[in-house]
């Protein structure tokens, strides 16, 4: 019976759920980790390669990162293992499945993740179980849509940059993954001077030393080519951003695509985790003894978790985004002030910062 168990801890998972169903295909899997705090918030993913573990780790993050934002609410994540780029018919049929199969499954709010989007969020919610990241026309606040996640990302560069770590006009900027999060980075942090050098999606990436235009990266996209067929930029590997010559980078695609193996060859001062998991432990530890500076997955990219939580509250969106700057910064800064104090890692100030508002939420249960 104990391999059953051999993701719990201390915090969670409260519920690890298998839901399957032989009519629509559905095979997918929602993790609640921890409700200490509230109903759990977290998004559902769609990918054909996800797993059991995957989604506990992935919701995990999403405790810890919903205490650090100071969210009335604990951390859950879903995952369909599916490919999203299937026909939309389809695609729909099987979202529709899962918002029926969720319905009854206790404590948890999905939101859009990679491989869906505020779209997939209606059909959910039209199907009668709950989910955030709406579009406006639903009262929601589409986070995907108004690049929520790269807002907070950004407020997370100007709290290293108020540290001392680098100067955002003319950075050079490197993002794996052209998707909400991604693109949006690039829009944010042209806007914000900074230079965009590499980007990558999931068939290939551009690099361009003088800066790749967001606005030409989107229309070549449009048109349904990868960002490798940018004009006049070089194509290479979608792995190549990894270790692109830049100043800043932001992975904003797949887990653990920073490990031991790339993570002495990573030439970025500062890397802001765009993407949830993706860097192993061991390399966050190289790179910090490299002297990189590492805003781990659960204070960066928090924006887009702030977003849905004050959609259910009924803020409007200006207000949405004016939070989420203000608490991404923040927490940046706490994170990196203490990290510098105590000499660790910021993971490792970050965690402490979150679990002591788990504990205290703990606290308040019943034994
Ligand atoms: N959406 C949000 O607000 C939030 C998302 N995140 C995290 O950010 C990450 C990205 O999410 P999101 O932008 O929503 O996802 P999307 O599905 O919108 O986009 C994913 C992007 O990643 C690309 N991609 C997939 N595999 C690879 C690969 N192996 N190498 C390079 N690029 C790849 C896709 O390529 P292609 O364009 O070819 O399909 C696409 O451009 C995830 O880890 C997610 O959990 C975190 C916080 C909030
Ligand atoms: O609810 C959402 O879609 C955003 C939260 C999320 O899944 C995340 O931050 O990774």
């Amino acid at each position: 019976m104990t391999e059953r168990f051999a993701y719990a801890d201390d915090l969670g998972p409260e519920q690890l759920i298998e839901l399957t169903d032989p009519h629509s295909g559905l095979r997918a899997i929602v993790v609640v980790d921890n409700t200490a705090a509230g109903p759990a918030i977290g998004g559902c993913r769609m990918a054909p390669d996800v797993t059991a573990r995957e989604c506990v780790r992935l919701a995990r993050a999403m405790t810890l990162k919903n205490a650090a934002a100071g969210l009335p609410h604990g951390g859950g994540k879903s995952v369909i293992a599916a490919d999203p780029k299937m026909p939309a018919a389809e695609k729909e049929r099987l979202i529709r499945a899962f918002a029926r199969a969720i319905r009854t499954t206790g404590s948890y709010i999905p939101g859009p993740d990679m491989g869906t989007d505020e779209t997939a969020m209606a059909w959910i919610r039209d199907e009668g179980a709950r989910s955030v990241g709406l579009p406006r026309e639903l009262g929601g606040i589409p986070l995907d849509q108004t690049g929520a996640t790269a807002h907070g990302l950004l407020a997370a560069a100007r709290a290293a940059e108020a540290a001392g770590i680098l100067s955002l006009k003319g950075a050079r900027v490197a993002i794996q993954g052209y998707g909400a999060v991604g693109r949006w980075c690039a829009h944010r942090f042209a806007a914000a001077g900074a230079r965009i050098v590499a980007v990558s999606d999931s068939r290939g990436a551009a690099l361009l030393p003088d800066g790749l235009d967001p606005a030409r990266l989107d229309a070549v996209k449009a048109g349904g080519e990868s960002v490798a067929a940018y004009p006049g930029a070089a194509a290479a590997d979608s792995g190549a951003v990894i270790t692109a010559d830049c100043d800043i980078l932001v992975p904003a695609a797949r887990p653990d695509v920073i490990r031991a193996g790339n993570a002495d060859a990573i030439r970025a001062r500062l890397v802001l985790e765009g993407a949830n998991i993706p860097a192993t432990e061991e390399a966050e530890q190289r790179l910090h003894a490299r002297g990189i500076t590492v805003v781990p997955d659960f204070i960066a990219n928090a924006g887009g978790v702030i977003c849905a939580a004050m959609e259910l509250r009924g803020l409007s969106e200006p207000a949405a985004f004016e939070t989420i700057s203000s608490r991404v910064f923040a927490n940046t800064a706490e994170v990196l002030a203490q990290a510098a104090q105590n000499r660790t890692l910021p993971r490792a100030a970050a965690l402490a910062l979150a679990r002591r508002r788990i504990s205290k939420a703990m606290g308040f249960r019943r034994r």
